[in-house]
């Protein structure tokens, strides 16, 4: 299916999609499993735009990892990938809230069993166990804190930890209210330490066991919730306590999550919800590459 396919009696039906989130972090999921969806950085920006297409903040795009030519020698070839793009188009690592939407689609749609389901990522696999209630845990790997940086907002440097989840992070320990921070643009960093950009979050310690973080991701602005972020964050803050692991609660504006860090790795605890199934209009999504 390289665009919209043919059916009777020569009308033409457009592509299948899926819209869905976690904890407000919002996705078109576009089912792929032969690799032949030309899924243009265009197409993606279309798709992501809240007025000319249908608004997300990603696209996640269901292929087997056979026909995915970067995934990771480490990813089975017969497993479901998780091709995972910005809304500005780019293609990156990895999404912790995008692979809980991964998963369930995966489950609602026949295409895995509920229960355990390895997803392929850019990053990795990442094993998921989708429950009956539409709460869904990732095994997220490890969380790498690299070193220091500090980002900039407003004329005032925020200190940070530099965390590896795949992708990269600058999670700000920061006492000033976090609902307080303007996000409307990228915060700025250093560039010769996040030479590939970074998603930058700021943190409050709520209680002991409990954050508070807002986040400005990397190719597309201010979500409403990080996956990856939170994971970074929670191993950021232990880390600030001497800590190599623990767990915490990690609200985010668009819901909670559940993390916890391990010597071994990361889990990620939230839910997934899929709101609507559709077709993408075939003279729209030709067009959208234009
Ligand atoms: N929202 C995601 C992270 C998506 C990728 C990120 N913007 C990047 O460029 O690394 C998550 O839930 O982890």
């Amino acid at each position: 299916m390289s665009g919209p396919r043919r059916t009777y009696a020569g009308g033409v039906r457009g592509v299948e999609f899926v819209k869905g989130h976690g904890t407000e972090n919002d996705f078109v999921v576009l089912p792929d499993p032969e690799g032949v969806l030309e899924l243009t950085d265009r197409r993606v920006r279309a798709l992501c735009d809240r007025r000319r297409g249908l608004g997300a903040d990603g696209v996640l795009r269901v292929v087997r990892a056979a026909h995915v030519e970067d995934a990771p020698s480490t990813v089975d070839p017969s497993g479901w990938f998780m091709d995972y793009r910005n809304a500005d188009g780019s293609v990156v690592e990895m999404c912790g809230n995008g692979v809980r939407v991964f998963a369930t689609y995966l489950v609602s749609a026949g295409l895995a069993e509920a229960g355990e389901v390895v997803v392929g990522t850019r990053s990795g696999p990442r094993p998921t166990r989708v429950r009956a209630d539409g709460v869904v845990t990732v095994g997220m790997g490890p969380a790498t804190v690299t070193g220091r940086s500090t980002a900039n907002l407003g004329g005032t440097s925020f200190p940070g930890f530099a965390v590896d989840v795949g992708n990269p992070h600058l999670a700000c320990l920061t006492d000033f209210p976090v609902d307080e921070f303007d996000l409307t643009t990228q915060p700025a960093y250093d560039t010769s330490v996040f030479p590939k950009g970074v998603n930058v979050e700021l943190v409050n310690t709520v209680d002991a066991g409990t954050l508070r973080m807002r986040v400005h991701e990397r190719g597309v602005g201010e979500t409403r919730s990080c996956g990856t972020g939170t994971v970074a964050v929670v191993a950021a803050a232990l880390h600030a306590e001497g800590q190599r692991a623990g767990r915490r609660t990690v609200h985010v504006p668009g819901g909670t999550v559940q993390v916890e860090i391990t010597e071994d790795g990361s889990t990620l605890t939230g839910p997934a919800v899929l709101v609507a199934r559709g077709e993408l209009d075939a003279d729209w999504w030709a067009a959208a590459d234009r």
